[in-house]
This record gives C-alpha cells, sequence and structure tokens, in this order.
C-alpha cells in the first residue's frame, strides 16, 4: 500500500489516548498544522549524515535525557544542568575514548508514555494511567487522568521554549571548548566524580593552550567553539506527529524533532506506528526487547530501511543486563550477515527496572554497566561497531537509580525521588558511565 500522511490511520494502533471529544481534537491538530516547526530539513539531513559515520563506525552516538520532560519541572536551570552533564559525557568520551561524539537529547518533545497497564490502583480506587503530560495530569484524581488535546499545543509549546534554550546555549560561548572546567557541575564538586573530570579538564585546556601556542587560534575552529544538540522523542501520539509532518521537495519530514523513535510497545510489523514511520526522512530509531528475534530485526529494517541508507536506521537494544550477550549477539550477527550498516545502541535502562523495597522504581547501576559491557563484548565477537548508548538521565542530583561511586542505597531513594516516570542516572552516575564507555572504546581500539 502508498503510504500517505494519513496511512497509519488504515492500521491497528496502540498505546493511544481516547480523547472525550473528537472536535477538540481537531482543532487542536488544525492549530498544529499552522504552527512553526521545531527543527528543519537540513538539520535532519545533516543528522542522518553524522549518524552514517556512526554506522560505519567513525563515531559514536551519545542520547539521553528524562524518561518523560514535564510541565511541573520546566526551567532554565533543569535544561542547563541537562545540557551541561552531557557536555561533561561527550567531551568524556571524546578525550578518553577518542571517538568522535554525536549528542541527541531525549529533549524539547518526550511528553508521550506507553504504560504496561492502562490502569492505576492505589488503595483500591482505579484510576487511567498517566500517560505524559501531552496526554493527562500526573495527580492521581479522575478529573486529572482524563486526556486532553490542549496537552498537546502546551508541550508544542514547551518544546519550542526549549529548542530556543538549547540553542542558544550551544551555538557557542557556554558550549565552547574553552569552557571545559566551568561545566563541571556544582552537584559533583568535591566528589570522586568532580575530581576526575576536573583533572581531564585542566588536561584539555592545557592542550588548547599548546595548540594556541603554537599559532593555531581556537577560534578558527567551528567546531571548537560551539556544538550540535540534536532532539528526539519516542513518536508515540500519531495525532500530534501528522501535524508536524511539512512536505519539502517531495518528501516529508516530521519536523517536531531530529530523530524520532518507535517503542518497544508499539513496533508491530503491522501496525500504525511503523506504518507513518517508513514514510519520514527523519532517521528512525527502533526499541529492540528482550523477546525480539533476529528475524523481527530483519523484518524491521526492510521496513524502514528499504533503500538501505546507512544512518537512516538505529536500532536501541533493551534488553536487560541478564542473558545480554547472547541475545545481542545472534542479533548483530543477522545484520551483519545482511550486509547492512544500522546504528547500534545500546539502552541499558529499560530492560533493568525493578521495584525497590519501598515499592519505588528503581535500577542497579551495576546492572546498567553490565548491559552496557555486554553490549561491547558482543559487537567485539561479531565484529560489528558499538555505536552508542541510550541513557535516561538529568544533571540534577536526584535519587531515582541505586549504587554508583556514591553507593546510593535503597533507603536513599525516598530522599530525592523526581521522575515523573522511570527513574534516572543522576548527573554523576551519567558522568561515571561515560568514563566506563570510554574505557570501553579504548579497549575496543587497543
Ligand atoms: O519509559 C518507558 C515506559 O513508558 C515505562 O517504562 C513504562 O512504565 P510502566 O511499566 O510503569 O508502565
Ligand atoms: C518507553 C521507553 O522505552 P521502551 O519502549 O524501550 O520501553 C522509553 O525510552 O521511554
Ligand atoms: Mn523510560
Amino acid at each position: 500500500m502508498t503510504w500517505s500522511p494519513e496511512s497509519w490511520k488504515n492500521f491497528p494502533i496502540k498505546q493511544q489516548p481516547t480523547y472525550p471529544d473528537q472536535d477538540v481534537l481537531g482543532g487542536v491538530r488544525a492549530k498544529l498544522e499552522s504552527m512553526p516547526p521545531l527543527v528543519f530539513e537540513d538539520e535532519i539531513v545533516k543528522l542522518r549524515k553524522g549518524l552514517a559515520e556512526v554506522a560505519e563506525g567513525r563515531g559514536f552516538l551519545l542520547q539521553g535525557g528524562d524518561c518523560a520532560e514535564s510541565f511541573s519541572e520546566f526551567s532554565e536551570e533543569h535544561i542547563q544542568q541537562m545540557v551541561q552533564v552531557m557536555l561533561q559525557m561527550a567531551v568524556t568520551l571524546t578525550y578518553a575514548g577518542q571517538c568522535h561524539v554525536l549528542k541527541i537529547g531525549r529533549m524539547a518533545g518526550q511528553f508521550a508514555k506507553p504504560r504496561s497497564a492502562d490502569m492505576e490502583e492505589i488503595d483500591g480506587v482505579s484510576l487511567p494511567s498517566y500517560r505524559g503530560d501531552s496526554v493527562n495530569g500526573i495527580e492521581f484524581t479522575a478529573e486529572a487522568r482524563v486526556p486532553d488535546p490542549q496537552r498537546l499545543l502546551d508541550s508544542y509549546h514547551q518544546s519550542a521554549v526549549t529548542m530556543n534554550l538549547l540553542r542558544a546555549l550551544t551555538r557557542g560561548g557556554f558550549a565552547s571548548l574553552r569552557n571545559v572546567k566551568e561545566w563541571n557541575l556544582a552537584a559533583m564538586a568535591g566528589g570522586p566524580l568532580g575530581e576526575k573530570y576536573g583533572e581531564m579538564a585542566e588536561r584539555i585546556h592545557e592542550s588548547l593552550d599548546f595548540i594556541e601556542a603554537c599559532g593555531l587560534p581556537i577560534e578558527a575552529f567551528a567546531s571548537l567553539q560551539g556544538t550540535a544538540l540534536y532532539t528526539s522523542h519516542e513518536a508515540l501520539l500519531l495525532d500530534y506527529e501528522e501535524a508536524m509532518l511539512r512536505e519539502h521537495e517531495g518528501k516529508w519530514y516530521d519536523l517536531s524533532a531530529h530523530f524520532l523513535w518507535i517503542g518497544e510497545r508499539t513496533r508491530q510489523l503491522d501496525h500504525a506506528h511503523v506504518e507513518f514511520l517508513r514514510g519520514v526522512e527523519n532517521p528512525i530509531g527502533v526499541k529492540v526487547g528482550p523477546a525480539a528475534t533476529a528475524d523481527d530485526v530483519s523484518a524491521l529494517m526492510d521496513k524502514l530501511d528499504p533503500d538501505k541508507e546507512p544512518g537512516k536506521l538505529v536500532f536501541i537494544t533493551r534488553v536487560g543486563a541478564e542473558g545480554a550477550y547472547e541475545k545481542l549477539k545472534s542479533l548483530f550477527e543477522r545484520v551483519e550477515l545482511s550486509g547492512r550498516k544500522v546504528v547500534w545502541v545500546c539502552d541499558p535502562m529499560h530492560g533493568n527496572t525493578v521495584k525497590a523495597s519501598s515499592g519505588l522504581k528503581t535500577r542497579k547501576f551495576e546492572s546498567v554497566v553490565s548491559e552496557i559491557q555486554a553490549f561491547f563484548k558482543a559487537h567485539k565477537a561479531v565484529g560489528t561497531w558499538p555505536g552508542g548508548v541510550h541513557l535516561e538521565m538529568t544533571g540534577r542530583n536526584v535519587t531515582e537509580c541505586t549504587g554508583g561511586a556514591y553507593a546510593l542505597s535503597d533507603e536513599d531513594l525516598l530522599e530525592c525521588y523526581d521522575t515523573q516516570c522511570d527513574p534516572r542516572l543522576n548527573a554523576a552516575q551519567s558522568l561515571e558511565v561515560a568514563f566506563l564507555v570510554a574505557e570501553e572504546l579504548k579497549n575496543l581500539r587497543g
């Protein structure tokens, strides 16, 4: 069947809100269609080129951000801290891992959540689950949990403001490599990770002094003056995504973000999400869970990347630490046999969610690290390239995942557990992951 912006409507669809009034939704869709785009075609083309380099083994992708952005946690400080920790992680991977790094935030549009259960029960009261701020409210009341289309417009506006700030923060000044020492977050200062980073930043600073002393002014290198931080989210709400499509030279771009991914719960071949995303020019990610077979992966490649273009398709594996090596190896082998170049990214978060004694969702730092190590080991065995990591993280000093250099315990979780949905690595844990990944990259070369 031929693709059209609306062809997804002919397919079954999962994880969608049921809006009480379709006319209100229609009005919101029309309004979104008339809005300016959040990103531009040329940026998407540039990202695809960057991802093609990663697919060929000449770069590494760092993708990260909140599990769910929210209306209430929105502030300049929150965004700046997220950018800051991503800059710290990227420079760590570049310097210690000696690898060019492409950065994508789960930012400026990550508002919709697929859920394991349709209903949530507390003290015998059962209400529809919270599905992200672009769908309904997190408060446990019947009123808040009714899906409201106006929230799509609110999330569009918050994304636009976030985008504006991201562009300002990454264009120059703050993101210039000359500021490498200033990126060290206050929350980490004095701690083991802050110190480790500080020492590395000092060495980078000295290298820049040396280059300038050789007569090469740093200002002459655009790539050291600022950086590119692309945006991404799960393309879950297809009414929103369709309204953000724009046609350019006969091709369709989803201008709600640079990079879009299909979640583990909505990647069925004959369903609406795969249908919608097969028609857009953006690079596409697909989450790949523990039950995925090599046949599933193979069929997804045929459907989403029929022209076999490196940089188009990104598989984000999230199989869980247990048995990860064997599962991943069989997937990598199949793709290698097909002769295709896809980007393989490790999401060590979503297969490792457990319940703490308090009942809170958490993830153990050691499981996160173990899945990343299995990912690298399996790539080494097959001869394929470990293209990147995908993390749920924040620049704030939250207590949502246990373990790490500060050895957070189950009891510590209650101190600052702020997530809207899944537990995030805090700033120090995120940087610790970056140092460990840098080590893996170095070993791979060595
Ligand atoms: O972020 C991913 C999913 O939306 C999330 O893990 C689902 O959480 P749940 O299992 O609590 O519904
Ligand atoms: C929903 C998510 O993940 P998954 O589809 O892998 O469960 C996510 O990344 O927020
Ligand atoms: Mn999540």
